[in-house]
This record gives C-alpha cells, structure tokens and sequence, in this order.
C-alpha cells in the first residue's frame, strides 16, 4: 500500500504589478512575483484523476491579478498576502490552507533635483523584499490563523577593513592564515518572523491587525546596513550575531530573525615576481581577486527567550 503524503498545489511566478494614481497627482508602483500554493480535501485530484475539487492553477493567477486590482492592500505586501491567502480559504470550502510568497522587485522614485519624482522609477538595486505566509482554516473556518514571515534578499554590500579572521581552531589540515584585516563581502539573505496573534482571522480582523510592517520592514534594512558597516567584525558569525541582536531589540513585532551569509572571498594575490611588489600582508594588499566559489556559508537564527511560565 502506498498513500499520499503531500498534495499542494497552484501558481509560481505569477508576476504582477500595479499603478495606484492618488489624488495629489503622485503614482505609487509595486512589482511582485508571487507563488499561491492551496491544500485541502484536494487529493483526489492525485490519487482518483478526479478534477471535481481542483480549483485551476489558472483561476489561482487570474485571482492574484483580479486581487491586485481589487485588494485595499496592494502597496503592502505582507497585507497583500494575508489577504489573498485569506480569500483561498474562505471563498473554497475545500480549500483549508493557503500559502503566498511574494518577491518584491525594488522600484525606487527617481530623485529630480534632489526631489522624489512623481510617476517615474527606477530600478535601483537587485536586492529583494519577501514575504511568505500561511493562512490555516484546518480548524475551521471561524479559527483561522496566520504566519507571517518576511525579509530581504540578494543585498549584496561589502566594507574593505574592519573585518578580521584570526584565533580560529588550526591543525595539521589548515593552510589558512590569520588575518586583522581583510575585505568582507555578502549577499544578504534576512528572514523574521511577525506572529500574527488573532485566533480567528477573517477581513476585519485583518483591517484590525495593526502590525506596522513597513516600519519593521525599513528597521531590519537599516540595522543590516548599519551593523555590516559599522561593527568592527570578528566573523561573519559575529556579525550576524549582532544584526539579529538589534533587530529583536528595536522591533517587539519581531519574534525571530534568521540570516544566511556568504563570505564572498577576495584573496590578494602575491605579485612579488614582478620587482617585488608587496601585496599579501593586510597592510599591504590593494589588489583583490574576487573568488567566484567556493564560499563560505554561515547561517544563524535568533530569537527571544520563551516568556517564563508563571
Ligand atoms: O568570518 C569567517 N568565518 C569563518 O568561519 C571562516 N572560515 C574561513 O576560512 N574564513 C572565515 N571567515
């Protein structure tokens, strides 16, 4: 005998964007990709070729389309999110989990004389805002709950001192060097956890919800940039350490806070055989080979300690 283990399924790569014209004359504009994946009394659909309970994959796109035009949210993508998961599961009986993951593609406003241009954008970075969450009915339909789960990626940012490498474990498999100063190079990748508390989530407690996201969303980009740039780093570790220290400080909202960081290597080449030049020693290294691979891969998750039980 052999059984289903997992059915989910629906749309990846659904892209979308959206023009808001406000009264003032300005436009906002965002750009999302979205995955909306949909589980329930679906396996049918698997097991028996039955299609009677499967909502297209085409009717998912066209709804995340329909809720771009529609949804009172649509500029703030962890809303955005909750709301078109929530519609899943209430709109489709069978229907009784819902996941969204958005990726925010980055349009800023063209600064004109130094002034933040109207209706015109540009594509100033590669870097990415994200969101993924979870809408639960499998409780029923008067006890939905959420997760929300946002952050940032591809932020890629380096600093050419104030890093250091040195005092590691060192035996008879390591070449490496200790260094006090060195180049230090990532691509960030930052998720965090926002609870969503309600018990019985539907469109008003949604309106209700009252999580300043953008807020929260801002503070974990500026304490990243802030913290690369500023901590004199003993690791990658260490300053990763201290991001999600900060983050949780500055953000009650946040629960959790996990980063996955590349050390990116850029080694100095010895260029001794042409008259002597000195380019190895930290103090003396100018010219960096950036190393496409390998690199190392430091992952860390903090989060506050559970509340005592009283
Ligand atoms: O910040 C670092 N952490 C490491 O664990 C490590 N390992 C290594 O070779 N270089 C580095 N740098």
């Amino acid at each position: 005998m052999v059984h289903l283990e997992t059915a989910k399924y629906g749309k990846d790569l659904v892209r979308v964007s959206r023009v808001v014209r406000n009264a003032d004359g300005t436009h906002d504009f965002v750009e999302y990709m979205i995955r909306c994946l949909l589980e329930g009394d679906i396996s049918a659909i698997w097991t028996h070729s039955d299609n009677k309970p499967c909502v297209p994959t085409d009717t998912v796109k066209n709804t995340c389309n329909i809720f771009a035009k529609t949804s009172p949210y649509v500029l703030q993508p962890e809303m955005f999110a909750l709301d078109l998961g929530l519609h899943f599961v209430t709109r489709y009986d069978h229907i009784h989990r819902c996941s969204v993951d958005i990726v925010q593609l980055k349009w800023s406003r063209i600064p004109v004389d130094g002034k933040p241009h109207k209706h015109s954008f540009v594509r100033n970075g590669d870097d990415k805002r994200t969101v993924s969450v979870t809408i639960d009915a499998t409780k029923g339909k008067n006890a939905i709950t959420a997760t929300c789960t946002a952050g940032l990626k591809d932020l890629l940012v380096l600093k050419t001192t104030e890093s250091a490498f040195e005092d590691f474990w060192v035996d008879e498999y390591t070449t490496l060097k200790p260094v006090n100063d060195r180049i230090f190079s990532t691509s960030v990748d930052c998720t965090y956890d926002v609870p969503i508390t309600t018990r019985a989530l539907n469109e008003q407690a949604l309106a209700n919800l009252g999580i300043d996201f953008e807020r929260v969303f801002r503070s974990v980009q500026d304490t990243t940039l802030r913290v690369f740039a500023e901590h004199n780093s003993a690791s990658v570790q260490a300053t990763l350490y201290i991001m999600c220290e900060e983050i949780l400080a500055k953000n009650k909202e946040v629960e959790r806070v996990k980063y996955e960081l590349p050390n990116k290597h850029y080694i100095a080449p010895d260029l001794s055989f042409f008259k002597g030049l000195k380019n190895t020693e930290p103090k003396d290294a100018e010219v960096f080979v950036p190393v496409s691979h390998p690199s190392g891969y430091i992952i860390g998750t903090v989060s506050r300690e559970p509340k005592a039980k009283l």
